[in-house]
């Protein structure tokens, strides 16, 4: 019977997309992959009623905008106050105790360079994506969105939450992009931020599902009644959602053991393959960072320490070899 071969195909092929774009672990070739889809389409296209917003086919979206709505965030997405150095680290991690005592746990990061993002699902279909806009007011990417491979149409669980992250684009896939813009006589893009900003601001979903982008979930904006009582704990949910999340994070319980790790990654960076520009260090419970609460635009419960501009960096290295 066609409406359960369409929903057994719709499932496995959102089964086998996990698997590649989430778990980097393919259980079947590209090959198998293509011939089950257009299996999908065709049956689909006999059967209209059953083309579901979140079936694998309806990733790449048909109409050309000609602008973006405007999407009101329902909690704001803040902004980060920043780190330079380990004095700064220790000042952050003293003004916290001052506040919630002794007893803290600490979640170090990557922070990806790409821009935030704002996911909400109902029952566990993807509804509706938005950019941060000015944390407050973003505007509405959910069709370019939809085309990010990684992002989930469908949850393991039927929840409705609403989730951030970073989108991105890797090192690879922005030399690729700027390879193409040079043989075209284009201008190239300047780095993967600004190539993964422009991609996701193309009105044309066919251009930015062209564009390999990514994403990795960080948080979960309303965490009320997802049950889970600290920041990593909500890290593992989505992971058990079928979210992306960036599997580098170190639980730390000292400011000491955050300085150590993120001085790690000092040396590890050049060889990720996406930028990061820093670490995020939360504050792991949640309790304590109601308690801590937040500035005007950023939680006194995290911090971003920023990196040397990696670019700065390799001029020196030249400078001082040439
Ligand atoms: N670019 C990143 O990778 C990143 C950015 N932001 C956050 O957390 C913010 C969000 C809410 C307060 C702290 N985490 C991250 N990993």
């Amino acid at each position: 019977m066609s409406e359960a071969r369409i929903k057994e195909l719709q499932d496995l092929l959102n089964q086998y997309n996990y698997e590649y774009h989430v778990l980097d672990k393919p259980s079947i070739p590209d090959a198998e992959y293509d011939r089950l889809l257009k299996e999908l389409m065709s049956l689909e296209e006999q059967f209209p009623a059953l083309k579901t917003p979140d079936s694998p086919t309806q990733r790449v979206g048909g109409a050309i905008l000609d602008s973006f709505n405007k999407v009101e965030h329902r909690t704001p997405m803040l902004s980060l106050g920043n780190a330079f150095n380990e004095t700064d680290l220790r000042d952050f991690d003293r003004r916290i105790r001052q506040v919630v005592g002794d007893h803290i746990s600490y979640v170090c990061e990557l922070k990806i360079d790409g821009l935030a993002v704002s996911l909400r699902y109902e029952n566990g279909q993807f509804i509706q994506g938005a950019t941060r806009g000015d944390g407050s007011v973003g505007e509405d990417i959910t069709a370019n969105l939809k085309t990010i491979r990684s992002i989930p149409l469908r949850l393991s669980e039927p929840v409705s939450l609403e989730v951030r992250g970073e989108a991105f684009m890797s090192k690879k896939s922005f030399e690729a992009l700027n390879a193409i813009k040079e043989e075209k006589g284009e201008e190239l893009a300047a780095n993967p931020r600004n190539a993964a900003a422009g991609s996701l601001r193309q009105l044309d979903p066919k251009i930015a599902a062209s564009r390999n982008l990514d994403v990795y979930f960080y948080s979960i904006a309303d965490v009320g009644e997802t049950g889970v009582d600290s920041h990593s704990q909500g890290l593992d949910y989505l992971d058990k959602l079928g979210f992306k999340t960036n599997q580098e994070r170190r639980k730390c319980t000292s400011i000491e053991e955050v300085i150590e790790f993120v001085q790690g990654w000092v040396e590890k960076r050049p060889h990720l393959p996406y930028e990061i520009d820093g670490m995020v260090i939360k504050v792991d419970s949640l309790d304590q960072q109601i308690e801590l609460g937040t500035t005007a635009k950023s939680p006194r419960w995290a911090i971003a320490f920023k990196f040397p501009a990696e670019e700065v960096v390799t001029k020196l290295v030249d400078i001082e070899l040439s």
